[in-house]
Order: C-alpha cells, then structure tokens, then sequence
C-alpha cells in the first residue's frame, strides 16, 4: 500500500472532514472513511467529493454506513449490526489513501475498540485536527498524550478557525507536535477557496512520505 494519512480531531465537528478533503486534493490522493455513522447529508465521503475535486474512484466505500449520527459503537447497535474489527484495515491504495476517524481519538468503535486502537495498529502517522477557539489548549494537549500514550506516530497538528497565535504555540509547545498550518474560516467554503486555503496555509511537502 502507499502512504497512509490518519485524520482525527479533538472533537466532532471541528473540521477533518474539511481538511480531509483539502488534504487529499492537494496530494491528489484518495479519501476513506471506514465508518460513517449518520447518512442524512449522504456523509463525509460525499462532502469530501465536493471539496476535494477527487475522481469518484478515489474516494473508497466506507467499510461501514451506520444511520444514526453517534459513536460508532452504538449507531452499530442500533442498526443492528457487529462491526468487525478485520474489516477496518486500510484498503489498497496506489495513492495517498487520507483515511478520517469519526468524533474524537478516543471515541469507541465497538465496545472494546477505540479508534486510537486501530491507529495504533496501522502505525500510520496522524493529523490531530483542532479549534483555535477558546478551550482548544486542554482538548489538543489531552488528544496529543492519548496518542502517544499509545505509541501513535503523530504528523502534527492543524489548526481550523480564526487567528489565535498564543493558543496554537501554546499547544505547539507543550504538545510537543508540529504545527502544520491553519485554515481560516471559509465564506463561501467551495472547492476552490479550499483549494488555495490549504496552498496558502500548510506545505504539501510536511505530508509528502
Ligand atoms: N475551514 C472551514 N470554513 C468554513 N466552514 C468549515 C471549515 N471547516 C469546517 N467547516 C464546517 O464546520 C462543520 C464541521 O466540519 P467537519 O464536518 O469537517 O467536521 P468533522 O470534524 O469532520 O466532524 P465529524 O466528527 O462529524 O466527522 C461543517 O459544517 C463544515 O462545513
Ligand atoms: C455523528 C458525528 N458527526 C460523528 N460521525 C461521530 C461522533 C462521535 C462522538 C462520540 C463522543 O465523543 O461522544
Ligand atoms: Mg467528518
């Protein structure tokens, strides 16, 4: 397989997704969410085919479409379903395979799998994706020791929202973990101002294997 990218986050909703697609864009690589969980908005996989401007073929089939927006663990439940910890190995990929959790490092994926356990068996290297806003030092710095409580090879850390120079250093820092850059908030956010917020805010060389 080639080089694998993990993206997790502090937190649901602080903007993998977003930066997934921009990510897998600028490498043109390819994008795979093992296991989405709620499909109302057709997913993850279907926002990062808008963002990224990828070929269909690039964003691989989830292993797992869950209806309910919840841990996995329990959207699974509700569907009835047993996730199967042998299906979530990273497929084959001739590119750059961008690989995205769900929620948080720690957030199970049955109930005795987390998804830092399944980061820790790839042994890929991990994007901490974070808020700049106010509560994101102890969110970062708590991600960053679960990781690397579990020997988890951390990339760096990329910032989503406004300016907050202190708090990004802080984490930087502390955390010990490289800053990658930060995309600003994106008004409209399309395909091609994501574009050119991630070329003028990260190197594509900090994640080139
Ligand atoms: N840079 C940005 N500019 C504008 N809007 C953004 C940006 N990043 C994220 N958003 C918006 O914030 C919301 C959450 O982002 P996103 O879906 O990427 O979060 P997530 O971390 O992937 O969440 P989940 O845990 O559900 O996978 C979305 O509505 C998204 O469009
Ligand atoms: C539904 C949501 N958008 C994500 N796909 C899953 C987030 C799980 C978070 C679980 C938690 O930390 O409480
Ligand atoms: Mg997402």
């Amino acid at each position: 397989m080639s080089r694998a990218i993990v993206v997790t986050g502090t937190d649901t909703g602080v903007g993998k997704t977003v930066f997934a697609a921009a990510l897998a864009g600028a490498l043109a690589g390819a994008y795979w969410k093992p296991i989405q969980a709620g499909l109302d908005d057709g997913g993850d996989s279907a926002t990062v085919a808008a963002l990224s401007g990828l070929a269909a073929d690039c964003i691989l089939p989830e292993a797992y479409r869950l209806r309910t927006p919840c841990s996995p663990h329990r959207a699974a439940e509700l569907d009835g379903l047993t996730i199967e910890p042998s299906r979530l190995a990273p497929p084959p990929c001739d590119r750059p395979l961008v690989i995205e959790g769900a929620g948080g490092a720690l957030v199970p994926v049955t109930r005795d799998l987390l998804y830092a356990d399944l980061f820790a068996r790839w042994q890929s290297p991990v994007v901490l994706v974070a808020r700049t806003a106010l509560g994101t030092i102890n969110h970062s710095l708590l991600s960053i020791e679960a990781l690397r409580a579990r020997g988890i090879p951390i990339l760096g850390i990329a910032f989503v929202g406004d300016a907050n120079e202190d708090s990004e250093a802080t984490i930087a820092a502390i955390g010990g973990v490289r800053r990658l850059g930060r995309l600003p908030r994106l008004d409209p956010l399309d395909r091609d101002t994501l574009a050119g917020a991630f070329r003028a805010n990260f190197q594509v060389a900090d994640f080139a294997a």
